[in-house]
């Protein structure tokens, strides 16, 4: 099986450069548009995919990106390994503005978002007690060291529906109460579809700001989170770059799961499945439903 690595870019970080071949894309899904063109070509011989979220120039909200697009448009590709990169809020002193965490776990308190691809016609259940892909996570925390860049290894990203900050409570209930470490708005669903989509899924939660909760620093601004991330986004892009080298071109089926996540998960009756609903599917979930 050959490697393609699919990169989500985040707040700042809206195009990579030093890919062979390279080519804006337009890509159909059922879904609709993706956010943006998909940026395809060569690095260090490993094939790779580009998304900017939020779309150049940012024109979707953390509500409006079209989470189901996007990850079917990168599946459609052929990509295998899904890295998410994102800005983020830091609950914690030790994960400070400019720092990099490798996540490793979500509480999703999104509610505006279509969080499936699956439904009425064909519902299915795939397990997401472990959401990121540790294979990949690993290569992700390796390329970070290598880049030297200060990194966290785990941590559980609040995802929430935005677009405003959060109030001072909440930012106090997510940290106190709940011991989340970091917070954005787009980590969720993003993470959930990727397994839907039987992809291996990482996530680089770059920290520009430490939220609400902390005496010594102002509430959260969008200025500041701009200012950081455009400073964070040369890393993302250096670390980016040594993810060929560490993934390498060919690999076999992941040994976390990821890529057989639907086996078994597909719960309506072949004889009633709506065959509509199956050809939106092709792409996702074409390796089970071909039989
Ligand atoms: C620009 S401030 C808030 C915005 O930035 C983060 O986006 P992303 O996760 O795509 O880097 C955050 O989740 C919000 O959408
Ligand atoms: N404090 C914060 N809350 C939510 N999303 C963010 N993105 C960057 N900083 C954030």
């Amino acid at each position: 099986m050959q490697t393609m690595i699919g990169v989500i870019g985040g707040s700042g970080v809206y195009e990579i450069a030093g890919l062979q071949d390279a080519q804006w894309q337009d890509v159909e899904t059922p879904w609709g548009a993706p956010s943006d063109q998909i940026l395809t070509g060569t690095l260090d011989g490993v094939k790779m995919a580009f998304l900017p979220r939020h779309g150049r120039g940012h024109v979707h909200s953390p509500t409006a990106v079209p989470y189901r697009a996007n990850i079917d448009a990168l599946k459609r590709l052929g990509v295998t390994d899904v890295v998410a990169v994102s800005a983020c809020g830091s609950f914690r002193e030790e994960y400070a503005p400019g720092d990099f965490v490798i996540i490793d776990q979500y509480i999703d308190r999104t509610f505006a978002r279509d969080k499936s691809f699956f439904g009425t016609g064909c519902v299915a259940h795939v397990a997401l007690a472990h959401p990121i892909c540790a294979r990949l996570a690993q290569h992700c925390l390796a390329a970070a060291r290598e880049i030297g860049v200060t990194v966290h290894e785990g941590g559980t990203y609040l995802t929430m529906e935005g677009p405003q900050f959060s109030t001072l409570a909440e930012s106090k209930l997510y940290r106190d109460v709940w011991g989340c470490d970091v917070i954005g708005m787009t980590g969720m669903p993003e993470a959930k579809l990727a397994r839907e989509a039987e992809l291996c899924y990482a996530s680089i939660a770059m920290v520009t700001d430490y939220d609400s909760w902390h005496p010594d620093h102002d509430a959260v601004d969008v200025a500041q989170v701009i200012a950081t991330a455009g400073r964070n986004a040369e890393n993302a892009r250096a670390l980016i770059a040594r993810l060929p080298a560490l993934l390498g071109g060919a690999r076999d089926l992941c040994e976390k799961g990821c890529d057989t996540a639907l086996t078994g998960a597909i719960m309506t009756a072949p004889a009633k499945r709506d065959p509509d609903v199956l050809k939106k599917l092709d792409a996702v979930a074409g390796r089970v439903l071909k039989g």
